[in-house]
């Protein structure tokens, strides 16, 4: 009876997202709704829905729940209600490692294939190991926390005290497990932010000198931003997005860091700026592009099913025409950083060949960060300087 309650749980849920707001922002809402749930049906509801979406489009003609106890077996290391209904002679198997678990699923079901996990496959970008960027989709990505130089330790020791597992990764970064709440436990936030560890690696890219102009053009709440005034606190700053509410939010993280001087706007970069812009030259641009986001669907798996490929070139258009528009306000032999967030050729490797051919260019360095190896985004960045 326990079981079939959980299953109807999980196929209200299914059947009342659309994919048009972020899972757990939806989960958020509709628990709100439905007080009758309890703290452990809301709990294995959440399980059972994330676990779902994370096989993606494979077995896509066979039973839900089968998929559903198939895709629970494959995700997690503790046992279910549906695994033991649905997949008895695979409980005992619960705790070997994804590879060797998928492999007992596909002599089970020899219609599964893991490129149906990602089913937009034909679109990835090459350096891609598919098999691997596959298989990250059934573990769930770490929190990764970027802590200003000289802290690690002291960051670290808190953590440990509160009984917190953290890994420490280089000089700046610590790993901790996804869902941590760090508000609770660190309460000085000028020493850390909760960074993706592919995310930080993006900096290397930056290079800047102190007095150097920058302009990060799509700042959202600054992430790139204060990964920038980390390296060099000297930069003169301006940031800039199309939308408000996130330079707001912009405001409260850059005070809370102690990054007080700043120029902020604004701006629609598809748009003619040249009334805001006309005296502006830079001496580096950060481009950190609006994109599919597919690099960071380990996180958000509801993606894998609910995405249409036809967006890829929506966005490919998209970053295009934003480049061609901020270039014109960046100084010769200077930098324009590109960074996505997307796993796609035509939104990475096929948007820098446009620019290079089309814009006065040239290619530096692009590298397509593989955060799938460690549980982390993949995040493509680029270094190209103008020419004259
Ligand atoms: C990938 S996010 C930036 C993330 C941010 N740099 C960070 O590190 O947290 C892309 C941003 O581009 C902005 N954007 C989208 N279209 C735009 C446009 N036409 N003009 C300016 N910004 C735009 C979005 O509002 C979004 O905040």
């Amino acid at each position: 009876m326990r079981v079939e309650h959980q299953i109807r749980a999980f196929e209200q849920i299914f059947k009342s997202y659309d994919g048009a707001l972020p899972l757990h922002r939806f989960l958020f809402v509709y628990f709100k709704q439905n007080k009758q749930m309890g703290s452990s049906d809301r709990r294995w509801a959440s399980r059972y829905i994330y676990s779902f979406f994370r096989l993606g489009k494979a077995l896509i003609k066979e039973d839900k729940v089968l998929r559903l106890a198939i895709a629970d077996f494959l995700c997690n290391h503790t046992t279910s209600l549906v695994i033991e209904a649905h997949l008895p002679e695979l409980n005992q198997h619960i705790a070997l490692p994804v590879s060797e678990k998928l492999a007992l699923i596909q002599s089970r079901y020899p219609a599964f294939d893991l490129s149906d996990v990602f089913s937009f496959h034909e679109s990835l970008s090459e350096s891609i190991d598919k098999q691997e960027f596959f298989q990250s989709f059934f573990t769930q990505p770490d929190l990764f926390i970027r802590v200003n130089t000289g802290q690690q330790e002291k960051v670290a020791e808190i953590l440990d005290k509160e009984g917190v597992v953290a890994e420490k990764i280089g000089d700046n970064t610590i790993a901790v497990a996804n869902g941590t709440k760090l508000d609770q436990i660190l309460a000085e936030q000028r020493n850390y932010q909760v960074q993706d560890l592919s995310s930080q690696q993006t900096g290397r890219f930056f290079q800047p000198q102190p007095w150097d102009k920058w302009w990060d053009c799509c700042a959202a709440s600054g992430g790139k931003s204060l990964l920038l005034h980390d390296l060099e606190p000297k930069v003169e700053l301006l940031v800039s997005d199309v939308r408000e509410n996130s330079l707001n939010n912009l405001d409260e993280r850059f005070r809370e860091a102690g990054l007080k001087k700043y120029q902020k706007k604004v701006l629609d970069l598809l748009q003619n700026n040249e009334q805001d812009l006309h005296h502006y030259e830079f001496d580096g641009i950060i481009l950190d592009a609006p994109c599919s986001g597919s690099g960071t669907w380990g996180r958000t798996p509801e993606m894998l099913y609910y995405f249409e490929s036809h967006k890829i070139s929506y966005f490919s258009k998209l970053q295009q025409n934003i480049a061609t528009n901020v270039v014109k306000y960046l100084k010769e032999g200077k930098p324009l950083i590109y960074i996505t967030c997307s796993v796609f050729k035509e939104e990475n490797e096929e948007v820098i060949a446009y620019l290079v051919e089309h814009l006065p260019l040239k290619l530096e360095q692009m590298e397509l960060i593989k955060g799938y190896n460690h549980k982390a985004d993949t995040m493509f960045v680029a270094r190209l300087v103008k020419t004259n």
